[in-house]
């Protein structure tokens, strides 16, 4: 997750063209985020700072600012026993805030900052400030002070949906939570897409920047890439802009194209829900030639009526598994539509998982009762 991403992690994973951006109306200009306007009392705050219910309308974006020393009690200095992780972005740190709430600190890397990530950052932070749904994680404020940029976000316990996948603590997610997982998600990207005041294009949905709560409900993060949708009342029908992204959740039109939709968000849904099947990464480089792009290998699999032997080898065959992997993947197949006008909204999405769900729910009863 990331408002910011180093040098070497654009090299590696994302695509930017060096095209100019032809439509940018999101930039973000905070230029009271100076050394004394930072130590400000947050005025506008309490909406989001203080209650859990505010309403997106009554917030000005960006207008939640922390201090230094806010930030320096909460993380006891940035405490190195207080980081709970790293990325392309900079530090992630746990903190307290006054109020005891527990909050992620995400403090970027000196040496990645410059004017183009600052822009990067801005963007994060006034998206942010835009939304609030369960299904996305929290935003309480920021710090733009000299060369230090801190988001201070809700902290989510239980790590990415990505370490899950890979089992690094073990457990393993089963069929169930991962349905539960792939529903949370359409609910975030709808809300983003549909009942925003502007819809937002989230631009780099995928399974690191999902994070799970205790329950294993799914939180999406990292706003650095989101956009805003084309206006539709104007006649618009996309935005033309930079290539941004991951390596292997890409709309390819929208990579040819450089024209962005909604719909670039559903194909990366597409390729979030085979990695759910699978348990894969979307680019496996290790594999074999015609495995290491697991999408094209799980729906070439699935067309061929071969789905099942690409199930996540830690799953469990049972009918119930076996009937909502193929819906799955039917929703897969559509989602990653080489055309976007032949994909579904994001909200059909949901709609359909809600579908499969009821039936996979009824369908495991009865597996059990045969047990
Ligand atoms: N809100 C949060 N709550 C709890 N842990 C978090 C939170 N945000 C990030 N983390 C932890 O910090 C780690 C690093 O997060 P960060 O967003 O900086 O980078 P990333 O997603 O790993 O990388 P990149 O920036 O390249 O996408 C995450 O893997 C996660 O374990």
């Amino acid at each position: 997750m990331n408002a910011a991403r180093s040098v070497a992690d654009a090299l590696v994973s994302c695509f930017t063209p060096p095209e100019p951006e032809k439509n940018s109306s999101n930039t973000f200009n905070d230029s009271s985020a100076s050394s004394s306007g930072s130590r400000q009392r947050r005025n506008s705050n309490q909406s989001i700072y203080g209650s859990s219910n505010g309403s997106t309308h009554s917030r000005e974006p960006g207008s939640v600012k922390f201090t230094m020393e806010e930030i320096l009690k909460a993380t006891k200095n940035f405490s190195p026993s207080f980081k709970i992780g790293q990325g392309g972005f900079g530090t992630v740190y746990k903190g307290h805030l006054e109020d005891g709430t527990m909050v992620a600190i995400k403090r970027a890397k000196k040496i990645v900052y410059d004017k183009h990530l600052g822009v990067e950052f801005q963007s994060e932070v006034k998206t942010l400030a835009r939304v609030e749904h369960l299904n996305l994680v929290r935003f309480y404020g920021f710090l733009e002070h000299e060369d230090e940029r801190i988001l201070v976000v809700e902290y989510v316990a239980k790590g990415t949906l990505r370490e899950h996948l890979d089992c690094v603590n073990g457990d393993i997610l089963d069929f169930a939570s991962r349905l539960d997982i792939a529903i949370d998600v359409a609910h975030a990207v709808t809300y983003l897409h549909m009942y925003t005041d502007h819809p937002i294009i989230h631009r780099d949905i995928k399974s690191s920047n999902i994070l799970l709560t205790e329950n294993l409900r799914a939180k999406v993060a990292d706003f650095g890439f989101a956009r805003l949708a084309a206006d539709s009342e104007s006649g618009a029908t996309h935005v033309s802009t930079q290539v941004k992204g991951t390596a292997g959740y890409l709309d390819p039109e929208y990579l040819k194209t450089y024209q962005l939709t909604e719909k670039s968000d559903v194909y990366s849904f597409g390729v979030l829900l085979v990695e759910l099947i699978t348990g894969r990464r979307p680019i496996e480089p290790k594999r074999e030639i015609k495995e290491r792009m697991t999408a094209r290998w799980a729906m070439k699999k699935f067309l061929n009526g071969d789905a099942i032997t690409t199930l996540d080898p830690r799953l469990v065959r049972s009918p119930a598994n076996n009937f909502a992997m193929e819906k799955i993947f039917e929703l897969s197949l559509q989602c990653l539509a080489p055309h976007r006008k032949n994909r579904p909204t994001m909200r059909k999405c949901a709609e359909i998982l809600w579908s499969i769900r009821k039936d996979y729910n009824e369908l495991s009863t009865s597996d059990e009762i045969q047990e």
